[in-house]
């Protein structure tokens, strides 16, 4: 069972992930990919360099909030840079959905349905939060000005959108624990196995 994980910038992905991975299912990480890629092709930062150069090079390294303050405010610049990069992250998400060994493994992608990686999935899940909540979310977690906050979201397929086109949704709005009695009731339709609650206790703890 291959599951697609998604929802917007701060909705709560990666705390559903960590949440299933907790459960023992493997999780193929998009966010994570984008950064393995940069390493496995050089010919990416080359395309930044030639295009940037010092406004997102720091010392050589490339710093990845400029990158995003530039991409996300400018909608060609975005695709510019997603039609170099997310082609590689494609096949390597494929080659892992591929390769996965448990009999449920989850692909956490934020374009999921930008990129058509439903395609390569049986099922979706949307990760929803409403608006307020997510911003509120997103400034607390990320060194980030109000108007760059409000640039990442609005450069995102609505999260009401990705509600709609998803098998299952995700309420993340109230606490985690809320959240991960949702991901039960889904993994159970899903046909997984019973869930303990002391995977519920341990996370608790681990969060403490
Ligand atoms: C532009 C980059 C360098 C900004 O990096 P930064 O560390 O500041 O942000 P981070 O990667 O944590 O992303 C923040 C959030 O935006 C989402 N996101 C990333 N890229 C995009 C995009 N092109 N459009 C919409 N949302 C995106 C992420 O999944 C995450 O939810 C980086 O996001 C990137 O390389 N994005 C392009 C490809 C990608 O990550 N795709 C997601 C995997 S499917
Ligand atoms: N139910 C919740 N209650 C309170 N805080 C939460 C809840 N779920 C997530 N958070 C917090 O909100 C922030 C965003 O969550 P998370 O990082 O899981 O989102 P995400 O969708 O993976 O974000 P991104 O794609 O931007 O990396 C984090 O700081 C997280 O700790």
């Amino acid at each position: 069972m291959r599951i697609g994980l998604t929802g917007g910038i701060a909705s709560g992905k990666s705390t559903v992930s960590l949440y299933l991975a907790s459960l023992g299912i493997e999780i193929i990480d998009g966010d994570l990919l984008a950064r393995e890629v940069l390493v496995l092709y050089p010919e990416i930062l080359a395309y930044l360099k030639d295009t940037y150069g010092d406004l997102i090079f720091l010392e050589g390294q490339l710093d990845r909030r400029a990158l995003g303050r530039i991409i996300f405010q400018d909608e060609k610049k975005k695709k510019a840079y997603l039609d170099v990069i997310m082609p590689k992250i494609i096949e390597e998400a494929r080659k892992r959905l591929k390769k996965a060994k448990g009999s449920f493994v989850v692909l956490d992608a934020a374009l999921l349905f930008e990129e058509g990686l439903d395609q390569d999935v049986d099922v979706t899940v949307t990760v929803f939060v409403p608006y307020e909540v997510q911003i509120k979310r997103l400034l607390q977690r990320d060194p980030l000005t109000v108007s760059e906050a409000v640039s990442r979201i609005q450069s995102q397929m609505p999260l009401e959108e990705k509600r709609r086109r998803a098998n299952h949704v995700v309420d993340n709005s109230g606490s985690r624990e809320e959240t991960y009695q949702q991901i039960n009731e889904i993994l159970k339709s899903l046909g997984f196995g019973e869930i303990k609650g002391q995977e519920i206790e341990k996370k608790k703890k681990e969060e403490k």
